[in-house]
C-alpha cells in the first residue's frame, strides 16, 4: 500500500519545507488543487524537478475540456493527475487518453458522486483509477463513506485510491476498500511531529503490503 502526501492550503515555501521532512516515506506527492490555484502548475515542475524519483500527482480535478487540461498538466511533469467522476464521460475518456498516450495515469474522483451507475460508465471508457474521496467540507459536516464506495468491496478490478482526513487511528475504516494508495493530507501536514507522523503511518501501510 502507497502513501500519498496531499499539500493543500500551504504557501509554496512550506510545501518544500515539509517534503524535506517526509520525502522519505512519502511514494506519491499530490499537490493539491488550492496550490495549484494559488501558484500554478510551476509548483508542480518545481517539486518534480526536486523529487524526480518520485511520482507527483498535480490534483487539477479537470471537470471539462480534458484533452488539453491533462496535457497541460502533464507537460509541467505531473505523472498523476485527476479528473471528476461527474464529468461528461467525454472529458474523461479524453483524460484517459491523453495518459495512455503519455503512459501516465488518471485517477477519477468519486468525490459526492451518488449514481450507482458510474462504475459501469467508468469500466466502459476504460478508467483504471479511482479515489474514494470524502471532501473537507463533508467532512465537517460529520461524513463517513459514501454508500456508493462499497461498490468498490465487490468484482470490480480499479486501483483504489482513498482519501479524505485519514491519520494513523482512522486508518482501518478504508481498509475493506482494498486501497492501492492511502491519501493523507492534514493528518501529516498540520502535525507537530511531520516526520515521525509520516513515517509512522508508512510504517502501518507496509503491514498491508
Ligand atoms: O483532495 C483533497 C481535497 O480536495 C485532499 O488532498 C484530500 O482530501 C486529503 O486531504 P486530508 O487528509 O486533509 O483530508
Amino acid at each position: 500500500m502507497k502513501l500519498q502526501i496531499a499539500l493543500d492550503r500551504l504557501t509554496y515555501e512550506e510545501c518544500f519545507r515539509i517534503l524535506a521532512q517526509v520525502g522519505e516515506s512519502v511514494d506519491i506527492i499530490e499537490v493539491g488543487t488550492g496550490i495549484i490555484k494559488e501558484y500554478g502548475l510551476g509548483i508542480v515542475r518545481d517539486i518534480k524537478e526536486r523529487y524526480p524519483r518520485k511520482s507527483v500527482l498535480a490534483d487539477v480535478k479537470i471537470c471539462d475540456a480534458g484533452k488539453s487540461e491533462s496535457e497541460t498538466a502533464f507537460d509541467y511533469g505531473a505523472d498523476i493527475i485527476t479528473v471528476m467522476s461527474f464529468a461528461d464521460m467525454n472529458t474523461i475518456g479524453a483524460c484517459v487518453e491523453a495518459a495512455e498516450a503519455r503512459q501516465k495515469e488518471v485517477v477519477v474522483d468519486l468525490l459526492n458522486n451518488k449514481d450507482p451507475d458510474v462504475f459501469d460508465q467508468l469500466e466502459s471508457i476504460g478508467v483504471s483509477s479511482v479515489s474514494a474521496h470524502i471532501g473537507k467540507d463533508q467532512q465537517s459536516g460529520g461524513a463517513g463513506h459514501n454508500p456508493l464506495f462499497q461498490e468498490l468491496t465487490t468484482d470490480r478490478h480499479f486501483k483504489v485510491y482513498v482519501a479524505g482526513g485519514i491519520n494513523e487511528t482512522n486508518l482501518d475504516r478504508y481498509l475493506d476498500l482494498n486501497p492501492a494508495v492511502v491519501i493523507v493530507g492534514s493528518g501529516i501536514t498540520k502535525a507537530e511531529d511531520k516526520k515521525g507522523k509520516a513515517g509512522l503511518i508508512k510504517k502501518s501501510l507496509g503491514k498491508y503490503n
